[in-house]
Formats: structure tokens, sequence, C-alpha cells
């Protein structure tokens, strides 16, 4: 069996764990890794591993798992799209941004002749299958999708990139109703000025449409656990049938799973035809390893 080659792309938090699925996939083998320099001494668990800045220098790659954040993805995914590469990512900005990278590596994709699948953790990602299935099962309704307590990775690594903070923690409080509040500690580099980076982080889009206490503390690292998790709750309608009840519950390792999901749909990305997708557009199956009809006879 001719093995998946498989880059990723920024070694943080996702980038660490998506190694641990690429290595536990058995049709897969990872290709390498293309950090933003390669000039810093690189961390001993990489010894082995081909760290590169460009992806062309890894040979035949057949897809690129993107673990940049969120607002470096439209740049980082077009240039490895333009190479012919397929790419799958986590971008996880909700709405008119996540449509406009949807049709913009759309058209990419298409121009080059490969694939790619956005937003493809689990919220958005998985969740948004969830709720896909539950407005099929109730189509009228209400959905909340309340997350946490848990550490949200879009935005620390928000926080973190403020000028002036060293390291970051958003911790995600469900408030109920889909309504969240954001417990953001901050710890700063020396002459930092604590209430304009609190400014910053309150104001910014990621923060700004909620409840979001800055706090000021000598360690994140003391504080950091990155579990997660969600309850989507869906309350609604089936034909004429009212008080359809259904919740979807998980607790969670957030890069983990954030990880797992990725190189699920780096399997799937390259069963798709040219084009971009988010993974409601993905059949189930394609993210899965094996052979079809025993998956089949085994879920159905
Ligand atoms: N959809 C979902 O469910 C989820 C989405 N996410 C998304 O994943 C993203 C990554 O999270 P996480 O791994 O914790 O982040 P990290 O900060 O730990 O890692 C990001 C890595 O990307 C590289 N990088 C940093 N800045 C830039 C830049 N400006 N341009 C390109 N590359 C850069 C760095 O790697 P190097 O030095 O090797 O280049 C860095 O280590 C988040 O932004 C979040 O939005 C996360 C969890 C769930
Ligand atoms: N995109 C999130 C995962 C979903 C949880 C969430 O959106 C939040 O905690 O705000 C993340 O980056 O961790």
């Amino acid at each position: 069996m001719n093995k998946i080659r498989v880059a990723v792309v920024g070694y943080g938090n996702i980038g660490r764990y998506s190694i641990d699925a690429v290595n536990a996939a058995p049709d897969m083998e990872l290709a390498g890794i293309v950090r933003r320099s390669v000039a810093a001494e690189m961390p001993a668990e990489l010894e082995h591993v081909k760290v590169v800045s460009d992806i062309s220098e890894l040979g035949k790659v057949d897809v690129a798992v993107l673990c940049s954040p969120s607002r470096s993805i439209p740049e980082v995914a077009s240039k490895i799209l333009s190479k012919g590469i397929s790419t799958v990512d986590s971008f996880d900005i909700h709405g008119d941004a996540l449509m406009k990278l949807r049709s913009d590596l759309d058209e990419l994709s298409k121009k080059h002749k490969a694939a790619s699948i956005i937003s493809a953790g689990w919220d958005p990602g998985s969740d948004s299958v969830v709720r896909c299935l539950l407005k099929a099962m109730a189509p009228k309704g209400i959905t909340y999708t309340n997350f946490g307590p848990g550490m949200s990775m879009g935005h620390s690594v928000v926080a973190k990139g403020k000028k002036g903070v060293k390291d970051a923690l958003s911790m995600t409080i469900p408030v109920g109703t889909g309504i969240h509040r954001r417990m953001v500690y901050v710890e700063l580099e020396p002459g930092a000025n604590f209430e304009a980076v609190k400014n910053e982080i309150k104001s910014d889009s990621y923060f700004c449409h909620d409840e979001t206490h800055v706090m000021l503390v000598p360690s994140v690292d003391e504080l950091k656990d990155m579990g997660h998790g969600v309850l989507i709750e869906h309350k609604g309608v089936s034909g004429k049938t009212q008080n359809q009840l259904f919740e979807f519950r998980m607790k969670i390792n957030n890069p983990a799973l954030t990880a797992q999901i990725l190189v699920s749909c780096a399997r799937a990305v390259l069963r798709q035809r040219p084009g971009a997708y988010t993974m409601p557009e993905i059949a189930p199956i394609d993210y899965l390893y094996g052979d079809r009809e025993i998956i089949l006879r085994g879920l159905v």
C-alpha cells in the first residue's frame, strides 16, 4: 500500500498532536514538518524528523495539515494549494470570514487541481456535522452550543499574539443558552503595560462580543490545562411533532481532538474532487481508514 504522505505545517500545540495522529494512522506517513524558521534550536523529539521552511523541500507531499494560527490560514493555505498540494485546516473564525475562505480556496483548489477541507477541528468541524444532523432530525427548533469550561486555543493564540504578552490562556466559561464568558490570564514581558494589553484583547473581534475579563498572572504555565468540552442542545419539531430533545456532550483534550480530526480530514480530502469543502459537505465514511463494505457492515 502506498501511504499518504503528510506534511504538518506549524509546530505548536495542534502541530505536535497532529504528528501523533499521523504516526498512529496505518495508511499515512509523515513527510516532515514545515516551520517558519529552521534556524532556531529544534526540540529533541524532532531529531529524526525532516524539518524545513518550504514544503517543496519535502519531496512528494499528498496533503498538508495546517496547524498555524487561524488568522494566518488564508495566506498559508493559498501558498500550498498553489503548488497543487491539498490542505486541511482548523480555521475557527465563524461566519463571513469562513465563507470567504471557502470561496477563495475553492477557486484556487480548482485552478491547481487540489482539494481543501477548511474549518476542520471540533468547532467549527465535527460539531458542525452534529448540528447539521440535528437539523435533519428536527428541522424546526433552536440549537444551543455551550462550550467548556475549558481552554480555547484560538482565543489563547490571539491573546498571546498581542504586543507585550509573553504567554496567555483564554478559558471559555459557559453561561448557558450559547452565551460564554472569557477569562483571560496573561503573563507580560518586562516593561509591558497591562492596561494597554487588556484593552487590546477586549477590543479584538475574537473577544469583543463576549463578556471578557483579563487578569495579570506571574505564570500562565502554572494555570494551563488544555481540557475543553461542549454540550450541544437541540429542541425542535420532527414533522408536526414538537418537543424532540437532543443532547451531544463531550469532554476532551482540545489539541489532541483537533489534531485527530485534521488527520482524518487529510485522508478524506484526497477522496474529493478539486474544490474547497467544510466538514458537513463530506461523506462521513471518507474520514475513515479501511474497507468500505466492512466499515458499513459495522456502522450501519
Ligand atoms: N476549529 C477548531 O475546533 C479548533 C481550531 N484551532 C485553531 O488552531 C490554531 C492553532 O492553535 P495552537 O496549535 O494552539 O497554536 P500555537 O500558537 O501553539 O501554534 C501555532 C504555530 O503556528 C506557527 N505560527 C505562529 N505564528 C504564525 C504566523 N503568523 N503565521 C504562520 N505560522 C505561524 C508556529 O509554528 P512554527 O514556529 O513551527 O512555524 C506556531 O507554533 C488556533 O489559531 C485555533 O484557531 C484550535 C483548536 C480547535
Ligand atoms: N475553536 C476552539 C474550539 C471550540 C471552542 C470555542 O470556540 C471556545 O472555547 O470559544 C478553539 O480554538 O479551541
